[in-house]
């Protein structure tokens, strides 16, 4: 279970009276999710997610909630934070800051197919394409930096061939970040896995998750959704779902020459970046009841990420 701060009916009451949304009906912790404590609310006035946020900075909770107005304006299938009578977004509830979002519909698709990356890669360069004229400056604290900073220790507890092959990647990126190449930027959600995308039947009705959300490298942002939608169990990319992603993305936004020579690399940095998360997760939260992934997977990813042979689309 991830419910990490419980509620009891009369405070959240007295939480949800000032949206003006009507009776509460039901609510449910949700048990998925590892970060925050989320719970479905039924209100007369409709379907909702209360968020208590757990962990991270509250001081970039304004930027979220900026970024999700921005997403929600351009018509995608994002949450966002709905405001009281009098106008907040963003309120405390047991010494939490606490969000009030719609619920989106649908379920999370886990074994996908050509059609579900189709729809991943169309909306994924939605968001770059309704935020890259207007930035709104985040790095991500998980960056190169963070990688380079916590990769060598991290590597030496590894076995012999992984700590390699780890720091092999980590060379990739020290040399990445002193060439310091312009790739085209935009705001990021830097974490577009399977679990924070949902389906209704074939149709892409939700995305969710957005406390990864950053401004870089739009192709980072690609990498890191290939590196989760088209792999196989051995970390093999599926070429068919992988190209489908990308021409549907392409078909939204055309790839400068750069990005198709750092390409392969970026799948690597992808990999890199969620291999040391899982790594820290895997010891911080250890014998707690907290979902843990598997940190082994991004390690089979990475090894099968040495040569790609998958190049992206060139042509509109
Ligand atoms: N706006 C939403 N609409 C529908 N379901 C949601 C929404 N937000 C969260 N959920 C559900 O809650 C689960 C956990 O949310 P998530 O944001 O991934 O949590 P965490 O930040 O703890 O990882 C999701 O897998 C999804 O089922
Ligand atoms: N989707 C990620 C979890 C989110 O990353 P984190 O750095 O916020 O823990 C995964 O599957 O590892």
């Amino acid at each position: 279970m991830s419910v990490f701060t419980p509620l009891d009916r009369p405070t959240l009451e007295a939480f949800l009276a000032p949206y003006g949304l009507g009776r509460l009906r039901d609510f449910r912790g949700i048990a998925e999710g590892s970060e925050n404590t989320n719970y479905f609310v039924s209100l007369e006035g409709g379907e909702f997610v209360l968020t208590l946020v757990e962990r991270g900075p509250a001081a970039d909770l304004p930027f979220f909630i900026q970024l999700l107005d921005v997403l929600h304006e351009a018509d995608l299938p994002v949450p966002y934070a709905l405001r009281t009578e009098a106008g907040d977004g963003l309120r405390m509830l047991k010494g939490k800051p606490a969000l009030l979002q719609p619920r989106l519909p649908g379920k999370h698709e886990r074994s996908p197919n050509a059609h579900h990356c189709q729809e991943v890669g169309s909306l994924l360069a939605g968001i770059h394409l309704a935020t890259r004229d207007q930035i709104i400056e985040r790095p991500s604290d998980r960056g190169l930096a963070w990688m380079l900073e916590q990769g060598p220790q991290l590597a030496a507890e590894l076995p012999e061939a992984a700590n390699a092959m780890l720091h092999k990647a980590l060379d990739e990126i020290d040399a990445l970040v002193k060439r310091n190449p312009r790739l085209p930027s935009a705001n990021l959600h830097a974490d577009l896995f399977r679990d924070n995308v949902m389906f209704d039947g074939p149709h892409l009705s939700g995305v969710i998750d957005f406390y990864n959300a950053c401004s870089g490298w739009m192709l980072y942002d690609l990498a890191i959704t290939v590196n989760d939608w088209c792999s196989r169990d051995d970390g093999s990319l599926e070429e068919h779902r992988a190209r489908t992603l990308l021409s549907a993305y392409a078909a939204k936004r055309r790839f400068t020459p750069l990005e198709v020579e750092l390409w392969p690399i970026m799948l690597r940095i992808a990999c890199v970046r969620f291999w040391l998360s899982r790594l820290i997760a895997a010891k911080a939260f250890a014998g707690q009841d907290v979902l843990i992934h598997d940190p082994a997977e991004f390690e089979h990813r990475l090894a099968q990420r040495q040569q790609v042979a998958l190049a992206l689309p060139m042509s509109l």
